[in-house]
């Protein structure tokens, strides 16, 4: 790929001060600079006394595969500056960012992304600190131009819906290979089942967001037992999106209607294969033959893709409208469906645990835990193919990248980051050096820059 012609994925290391109870002091550490491309490597050194290590582990070095290493005494705020800053132009012309942070549990990846401190701002996470600047720029675009109101679509998802009182999420590709994210049946009051649609909530104030921001994690944290199961188990997705009113109004009912169409279409898929099991039977000789005893039901069939049909033609109405407003605000305010994703990865427990460092999983962690592995090693091939511009990028590997496609896809020249969060206590070496090596996979997948 010729340089240039794609923005690049910058992986970023965040050391956190040692904390009080991490008693056995700091890993060795070292790190140092390419002369000509100014891409850091790091190393790492286990303390004498760690346990559970093989020779090989107890020292390791990456390649020159991170854009910066931000140290323990660099507060939020000058991450802020240095990483998000320079991009919230980007998304104010309309691009899609995105902001991945991986670490162990306690390694401060809520620190980082959303902080403690929702009111001084100088504690703010880069998450709250992008709505922040965003939305004091959207309000000075609002004082300018009175013909549209713009404000901040919040869509925070999980495997739990966080603003939707935790509703798990499927996650499907639907025939127009978009991919759509949804919720559990539900019956309405009419007796009518739904697939219940992701909620995006509409912020008209910095304040509003917050608000937001606080009940979606509040659904987090009483997810499951403890803070440390949620987040290790399960990608969080925050994601922030310009929007107007009718914008948004007509988002809603594309995502409602698209909806109301998954169960037709699996009725309509059911009628079909009810009848035509009837209709067609296995014969002596091993053949598939029509049933002499039943006549398929063919006006049971078409009324049922009749039906498909009506539904399709609705969702497609609804996008046309959505596309119809989209165009017109774009055509005054390229800021219009701007975004800034912020994804928090699960993982790094489980990599840690396989190091044979961590308790011992039950079954069903196991399976979360090989789930989440081919997720993140998804995540570091479509980060490759991206880098190499290559025509064909593996989104459809995991579900992790079928979710994220949407934002990457949005606008290829954007800026996109990850963070890894790591703890220097020397009693961390293990899960430290996982994080890193995740990391220096990522970067190296993506040194064609
Ligand atoms: N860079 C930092 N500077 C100061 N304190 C930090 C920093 N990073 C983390 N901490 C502190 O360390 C503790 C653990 O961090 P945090 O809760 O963000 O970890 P986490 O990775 O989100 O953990 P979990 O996955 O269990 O939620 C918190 O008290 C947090 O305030």
């Amino acid at each position: 790929m010729a340089q240039g012609t794609m923005k690049s994925f910058k992986v970023w290391t965040r050391w956190r001060p040692l904390r009080p109870f991490e008693s056995q002091g700091e890993i060795t550490r070292k790190s140092d600079q390419h002369p000509d491309n100014h891409q850091s490597r790091i190393a790492v050194v286990a303390s004498s006394q760690a346990q559970g290590l093989s020779s090989r582990e107890r020292s390791w070095k990456s390649g020159f595969s991170f854009d910066g290493i931000i140290e323990p005494n660099e507060r939020n705020d000058m991450v802020y500056d240095r990483i998000v800053a320079p991009i919230i132009p980007e998304v104010l012309q309309g691009k899609c960012c995105n902001f991945f942070a991986y670490g162990n549990s306690g390694s401060g990846k809520t620190h980082n992304m959303i902080g403690y401190e929702f009111e001084h701002d100088d504690g703010f996470g880069l998450c709250l600190a992008s709505a922040r600047q965003l939305a004091s720029k959207l309000d000075e675009i609002n004082t300018r131009d009175s013909n549209y109101r713009f404000g901040i679509g919040l869509r925070a998802t999980a495997a739990f819906d966080l603003l939707n009182n935790r509703n798990e999420c499927f996650v499907r590709e639907g025939p127009d290979r978009k991919v759509h994210i949804r919720g559990q049946m539900e019956m309405l009051a009419n007796g009518q089942v739904r697939v219940r649609p992701i909620a995006t909530r509409a912020c008209w104030s910095f304040e509003d967001l917050k608000r937001g921001l606080k009940v979606g994690l509040k659904h987090r944290n009483t997810a499951t037992s403890t803070v440390h199961d949620q987040s290790s188990r399960a990608h969080a997705i925050v994601e922030m999106e310009i929007i107007t009113k009718d914008f948004i109004d007509a988002r809603d009912t594309v995502v409602k209607r698209q909806s109301e169409l998954v169960p037709v279409g699996k009725h309509t898929a059911d009628v079909y294969i009810v009848e035509n099991s009837r209709a067609i039977i296995l014969s002596d000789d091993g053949k598939y033959i029509p049933n002499p005893d039943y006549q398929l039901n063919q006006e049971r069939v078409d009324a049922a893709e009749a039906q498909k049909a009506k539904f399709e033609a609705r969702v497609k109405e609804a996008e046309g409208h959505e596309f119809e407003i989209f165009t017109e605000i774009a055509r005054t305010h390229e800021c219009i469906g701007g975004k800034i994703v912020f994804v928090d990865l699960a993982g790094a427990e489980f990599l840690s645990h396989s190091a044979g460092t961590g308790p011992k999983q039950s079954a069903q962690e196991k399976q979360q835990g090989k789930q989440i592995n081919t997720d993140l090693l998804a995540l570091k091939e479509v980060i490759r193919a991206r880098s190499l511009a290559q025509p064909r990028i593996p989104y459809r590997s995991s579900p992790l990248t079928m979710v994220l496609r949407e934002h990457f896809e949005a606008s290829n020249d954007a800026h996109s980051s990850m963070i890894l969060t790591v703890s220097p206590g020397a009693d961390q070496y293990a899960a430290t050096m996982n994080t890193l090596k995740y990391g220096d996979l990522v970067g190296s997948a993506n040194m064609h820059r």
